[in-house]
């Protein structure tokens, strides 16, 4: 059993030994957990979210929605949520969850308690003021210090009129997640117009769309960065979570580096999950990817990924995926060939400034990297062990632990950050690559 690392400890990241040969079951996915979870929350009677990511950006979440005044049972491994009235005053702890920060504030303005938001020291520097003013417009009182930013706190009267917000969602796709998740509990609906640069993550606003027509609610897609949310009833619904493809960034890159096998039980064949995405970044690097059956696997079918014999090197544009940047910059540091990853400027303003983080710590291990406005770029060079810092980020410890298992030496600060969206995510990759190969691990 390896014991939990603490912030101050270093993990060395586990090289491995050889060519990988494993199967995995990961944990569910966090952007679905706490869509679900919000709309169960606003919906007309109890819903269940089966298979639900524990971890802390979803903890987080059931704790907003309870303090808010729903019931979110999660003593199993099915979280039940039942919904009533928003009506007491309120502390809501953001951590460092975007989907909390940016998901939260349009439904406590359903309330009419007052609602108080803070987070984690960077929190207070991630951009919400663009959903801060679409709420107002749409007639909810809000206080902050004038930054739009955490520290904040919604005075709800218990309805919102809603109708036509205009925005600049450049930054995050999530504050139009945000406001189509609430907006049919608005008596007008919802009707929400980009104005700006492209908005990043698109994916992740069909899944919101999706999620939102799950639960029978209405929404109107025509038309360029436009999304409207008719107003009407939210209906309970019996979720289950797929697993989290971003967070199979590290597993399948493992194939990548080593040369082995990896299958990862579950992947979806049809999904709005940008890490979906992995399938093709990783062919374009020169792997073998194909779903293969899994007798053991609920589905009965998984994703196999098998690491070519020299990693190429890969010219990407992620605006879409950007989440996935991290893994893929580890992945790029160790091919043998060049890599442009292009698109991702709004990424600085993920749990850290990832360009800038990634760009030093992989360069602390040897890579050749150029920093650019939105993105990174690389030419083959030798890596080798080192302190990789993480910035209170999980996935810079993803790509931390990325090169870890092709360079020997690699040890990782504050591992214990990937608790954001991953249960152990250490003990587990330990246990992965201290097995015999042809093993099977559960996440
Ligand atoms: O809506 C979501 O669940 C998410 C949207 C994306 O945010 P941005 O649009 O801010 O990149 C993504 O990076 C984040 O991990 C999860
Ligand atoms: C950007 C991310 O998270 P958040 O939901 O906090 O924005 C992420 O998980 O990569």
């Amino acid at each position: 059993m390896s014991s939990a690392p603490s912030s101050t400890d270093l993990y060395d990241a586990p090289a491995a030994a050889g060519p990988v040969d494993l199967v995995v079951s990961l944990p569910g996915s966090k952007s679905l957990t706490n869509r679900a979870l919000l709309l169960a929350s606003i919906a007309e009677g109890p819903s269940v979210v089966r298979r639900a990511l524990r971890s802390r950006d979803t903890t987080l979440m059931a704790a907003a929605l309870t303090s808010l005044g729903a019931h979110v049972d999660t003593s199993s491994e099915d979280w039940r949520v039942t919904p009533a009235p928003f009506a007491a005053d309120a502390a809501v702890d953001c951590g460092l969850a975007g989907t909390v920060m940016r998901f939260v504030p349009p439904v406590a303005a359903l309330s009419s308690g007052a609602v108080a938001f803070d987070g984690d020291a960077h929190m207070r520097n991630r951009p919400v003021g663009e959903v801060l003013t679409a709420l107002r417009g749409l007639g909810v009182t809000i206080e902050d210090d004038g930054r739009g930013a955490l520290p904040f706190t919604v005075r709800g009267s218990g309805s919102v009129r809603g109708g036509l917000v205009t925005l600049d969602a450049s930054s995050s796709s999530q504050f139009i997640s945000a406001l189509l998740l609430a907006g049919a509990r608005y008596e007008q609906g919802v009707d929400v117009r980009h104005v700006g640069k492209p908005v990043p993550s698109l994916p992740h606003i069909e899944m919101t769309v999706q999620v939102l027509r799950m639960h029978g609610v209405e929404v109107d897609t025509d038309g360029a960065n436009r999304w409207a949310v008719a107003p009407g009833p939210v209906a309970a619904v019996d979720h289950v979570i797929e697993p989290d493809l971003s967070n199979a960034a590290p597993f399948l890159a493992l194939a990548a580096v080593t040369g082995g096998r990896v299958v990862v039980r579950d992947w979806p064949a049809e999904t709005t999950q940008a890490g979906d995405v992995l399938r093709d970044l990783l062919t374009q690097m020169g792997c073998q990817v194909s779903f293969v059956d899994v007798a053991d696997a609920p589905t009965g079918r998984g994703l196999e990924v098998v690491g070519p014999s020299v990693l190429a090197g890969v010219d990407v544009d992620l605006h879409d995926v950007g989440e996935l940047t991290p893994a893929v910059a580890a992945l790029a540091a160790l091919a043998q060939g060049p890599s442009h990853l292009r698109g991702v400027e709004h990424i600085r303003f993920h749990e850290t400034d990832r360009l800038a983080a990634l760009a030093t710590e992989l360069r602390g291990l040897g890579a050749a990297v150029t920093e650019h406005r939105d993105g990174l770029s690389f030419t083959p060079a030798p890596l080798s062990g080192g302190v990789f810092r993480t910035y209170a980020d999980h996935r810079m410890a993803h790509a931390a632990v990325i090169a870890g298992a092709a360079v020997p030496g690699v040890r990782v600060e504050d591992v214990a950050t990937t608790s954001k969206t991953f249960p152990d995510f250490a003990g587990f990759w330990s246990g992965l690559l201290a097995r015999p190969t042809g093993s099977s691990s559960e996440g």
